[in-house]
């Protein structure tokens, strides 16, 4: 590791500038650093063996880690931490103090206040998963998938049935990736490994998503929300745009020379995308699956070990497996088996990618630069959007609903969101901060409303490119 007793020192705030603008202009030979707790820590050659990835923890070169750090880590990983520690940050001077502007005072006393809730919430014991609760969504969940066994087992000649049966494992599928995301999150249990086998089998297994791609790529989200350039859930294109950002940078790829098909995409089908988006979501679920195929046999498991890999290849194999063996027992002809395979695919994929879209799209995104400037705590809670329902509301978006209490407390178990969330609005109401909630219509059109804008935006850069 880079830290050594007897290079403890001081740092200046511009090395840790220097170092971030070294990562942005791609100077790779460069220190990379980060702060915790106002404590400087090397990571430079930690970075490729971080157990998080090194995508994740990239989002932070150069920056102030410190509430990340705390919200995505258990203890053991403070041991490693010190053995990255190189030296203590230089206090702030007085000019730079009074220099800062109203809003980042603002949005320090605001982080300063979730801080102190987190601390009182982990010794009234918000953050212990309850094990009835959990043992009941997954049996209840489990059942659910037993319901579409039987359909087919007892309906399998029939079409309407194996339709129904269709919805009913999409709507299973769908449930089993709110469990995996709960014990992804290690919401449920402190043992990390034991939750990580429950992804295994609720993920990768009933579900068909790798562990390490979703991990991967949900907690980079989770470190750096809607903040463009890093936030990979934001990053769609040239299926679909949902900001300003990723428009001009879109565009501005294809200036020079661009092939046919990019073309195409970008003249006659983007400046469209509220128009196919609904009939799109529908495939959302099979690319995952493909996505998480592929970065599991290309790219391996997210720790680096051989033993995780092996599980989660076997699981995902297995998972196919079984789901086609089920559908050419069960299912009485070709036809209903190919409307089988299509319906549960689909459902999947409205059902989550409708609750994904809500969580965050259509909510403001920021550059890199605006997060530097803002607290954790407050970008997690402007870019994200609450929806108020109904329990069964609630069942369907599986707790996802009270995002901007997750995205504050990602390890916060799902049954004590709803009474976290009147805290977490009452302190935005103090510091002035927005707290979006609304209902599912109002959360829809406002998603409606932000493809068009960008696909206006779209026509306007294709007539400017082109
Ligand atoms: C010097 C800095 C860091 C050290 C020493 C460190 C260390 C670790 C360790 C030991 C783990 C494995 C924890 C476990 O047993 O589950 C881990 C996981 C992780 N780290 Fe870090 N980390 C650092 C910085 C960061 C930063 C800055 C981020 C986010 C921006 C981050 C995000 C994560 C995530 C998302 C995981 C995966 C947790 C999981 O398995 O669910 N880490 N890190």
């Amino acid at each position: 590791m880079s830290g050594q007793a007897t290079d403890i020192r001081i740092f200046e705030r511009e090395e840790l500038t220097k170092s971030l603008r070294a990562y942005r202009d791609g100077q790779l030979d460069e220190k990379k650093y980060l702060t915790i707790d106002n404590k400087v820590y090397d990571i430079t050659d930690f970075i490729p063996d971080h157990p998080g990835g090194e995508q994740v923890i990239s989002t932070h070169i150069g920056k102030d880690a410190t509430d990340v750090f705390h919200a995505m880590h258990p203890e053991s990983a403070y041991e490693t931490l010190a053995n990255c520690y190189v030296g203590d940050l230089a206090p702030e001077d007085k000019n730079s103090q009074q220099q800062k502007s109203k809003d980042k005072l603002n949005s320090q006393a605001f982080a300063q206040e979730i801080r102190d809730l987190r601390d009182k919430l982990q010794a009234e014991g918000y953050f212990e998963g309850s094990t009835l609760f959990y043992i009941y969504k997954v049996v209840s969940t489990l059942a659910i998938c037993a319901t579409g066994f039987a359909m087919l087992y007892y309906g399998g000649h029939s079409t309407p049935v194996v339709f129904a049966a269709a919805v009913v494992v999409g709507l299973f599928w769908q449930q089993c990736g709110w469990l995996a995301h709960d014990f992804g999150h290690h919401q449920v249990s402190n043992d990390h490994e034991k939750n990580d086998l429950l992804v295994l089998f609720l993920g990768s297994f009933c579900q068909g998503f790798s562990l390490s791609w979703w991990k991967n790529k949900h907690n980079t989200h989770h470190a750096s929300t809607n903040v463009s350039g890093h936030d990979p859930d934001i990053d769609t294109a040239p299926v679909l745009l949902w900001d300003e950002f990723a428009t001009a940078n879109f565009y501005g790829s294809l200036e020079d020379n661009p092939g046919r098909f990019s073309r195409f995409i970008a003249e006659h089908v983007l400046p469209y995308q509220s128009r196919y988006y609904l009939f799109i979501l529908g495939f959302a679920r099979f690319s995952w699956a493909l996505q998480s195929l592929s970065y599991s046999f290309n790219q391996g498991a997210l720790d680096k070990s051989a033993r995780t890999n092996w599980m989660e290849r076997s699981m995902l194999v297995s998972h196919w497996i079984l789901f086609t063996v089920w559908n050419i027992l069960f299912v009485g002809s070709i036809t209903n088996m190919i409307m089988f395979f299509l319906v549960s695919q689909a459902v999947t994929g409205y059902a989550l990618a409708f609750v994904f879209a809500m969580n965050h799209n259509g909510m403001p995104v920021i550059t890199q630069e605006q997060a530097e400037d803002m607290e954790f705590y407050e970008i997690q809670v402007i870019t994200g959007r609450a929806v108020s329902l109904s329990p069964l509301g609630d069942w369907f978006f599986g707790g996802l609903n009270y995002q901007i209490e997750h995205h504050v407390f990602p390890d916060m178990p799902r049954h004590s969101l709803p009474k976290v969330k009147p805290m977490i609005k009452s302190i935005c109401k103090k510091y002035n901060i927005h707290y979006h909630d609304v209902g599912a219509i109002t959360g829809t059109i406002e998603v409606l409303k932000t493809l068009d804008v960008v696909q206006k935006l779209c026509e306007k850069f294709s007539k400017k490119v082109f």
